[in-house]
């Protein structure tokens, strides 16, 4: 393992997607301009600018956005200086002509998100992001189902296609420390100079910034992180935050530690109407292993169906669901409330 002080790591911020959940999908284009150019200052050189969802959530099983994602994506692109503009997609929710579109708006990053049992579906996607010259990024979700040894496989169908970074995306904030090194490691071992290694995390079990000190170590070279941990769930590991651990530990990311603790503070703190929190329900989403998006829509249904939020997650997490599964979150709430009467 190498030291501390050889480690160089490129942070992603996405504050602009992963965010949009905890806005219910309602960003404007005055937060887009003043988050990109507060983050751009701070030297930060991907920022993420898409539905929370990806390319094509805004819908009704997924929430509708208050402002079409490529007026966002084209506000992004036209205020970043150095960053370039990164856009998720999950494949069949958003297609290549999303991606096409996208790339059109300037976005130079694309981002395909997978189930971690799945990574064949984003094939087509990786080589045509490749044939568009964008850089490309793999999101293999909700990792923490699946062993290291298994992870590796689905990342080396993704780098096969074109995919320039693997992602350990801890999607419920399930993963606890070795966890993640574990991953990381098996995908640095498989991959090896073919693609790099990324983490996602969330702050469900309050081990985001930790968890991504272990991805570093164990060999991850991109970390994503969001201001004020605006995200799904609890919210997602806080860049300023990793700015700041990563800083005295003396992993270099070329950011302006205090650029970012400002733009967390005086720009996106202010526009946030619901304040990640680590409560009952979201705790509950990493403890059970849950995809962090659904608190959302386990909160709508738990209100309609009177029914406790964490009770519905804690069944979802039995079942297994997975993204795109939103409307069983509905069948669950009905369940209980059926035995409850
Ligand atoms: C849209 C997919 C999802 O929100 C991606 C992600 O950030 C995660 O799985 O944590
Ligand atoms: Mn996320």
């Amino acid at each position: 393992m190498s030291t501390a002080a050889e480690y160089s790591v490129r942070l992603t911020d996405t504050t602009l997607r992963d965010g949009s959940h905890a806005m219910s999908h309602k960003f404007t284009v005055g937060h887009v301009r003043s988050t990109v150019r507060a983050l751009d200052d701070a030297g930060v050189k991907v920022i993420e600018v898409t539905h929370g969802d990806g390319l094509g959530g805004s819908s009704f099983n997924y929430g509708f956005s208050l402002t079409p994602e490529l007026e966002l994506v084209r506000a992004a692109v036209d205020e970043a200086k150095q960053a370039k503009i990164a856009v998720l997609m999950l494949p069949g929710l958003g297609t290549i002509h999303d991606l096409n579109q996208a790339h059109e708006a300037g976005a130079s990053v694309a981002r395909i998100a997978t189930h971690c049992t799945e990574a064949d579906i984003s094939i087509q996607h990786f080589q045509h992001a490749r044939k568009l010259g964008m850089e490309t990024v793999g999101f293999l979700m909700l990792s923490h189902r699946v062993s290291p040894e298994e992870l590796a496989k689905q990342g080396r169908i993704m780098a096969d296609a074109g995919c320039q970074c693997v992602y350990v995306v801890d999607s419920a904030g399930a993963l606890i420390l070795e966890d993640v090194s574990d991953r990381v490691s098996a995908l640095v071992a498989e991959l090896g100079s073919d693609a790099q290694v990324g983490f996602h995390g969330h702050q469900n079990m309050s081990f985001g910034v930790a968890n991504s000190v272990f991805a570093v170590r164990a060999g991850a070279r991109q970390i994503d992180g969001t201001l004020v941990a605006l995200g799904a769930g609890a919210g997602n590991s806080p860049t300023e935050v990793l700015a700041a651990a990563f800083d005295r530990l003396g992993i270099n990311t070329g950011v302006d530690v205090q650029g970012l603790m400002a733009a967390a503070e005086d720009v996106v703190k202010p526009y946030i109407t619901r304040m990640p929190v680590m409560d009952r329900a979201s705790i509950m989403q990493g403890y059970a292993g849950v995809y962090s998006s659904f608190l959302i829509h386990a909160e709508r249904a738990a209100d309609r169906y009177g029914v406790p939020a964490w009770k519905i997650l804690e069944e979802v997490g039995k079942a297994g669901y997975v993204g795109g599964q939103e409307d069983m979150i509905v069948d669950v709430a009905v369940q209980l409330a059926g035995a409850n009467a």
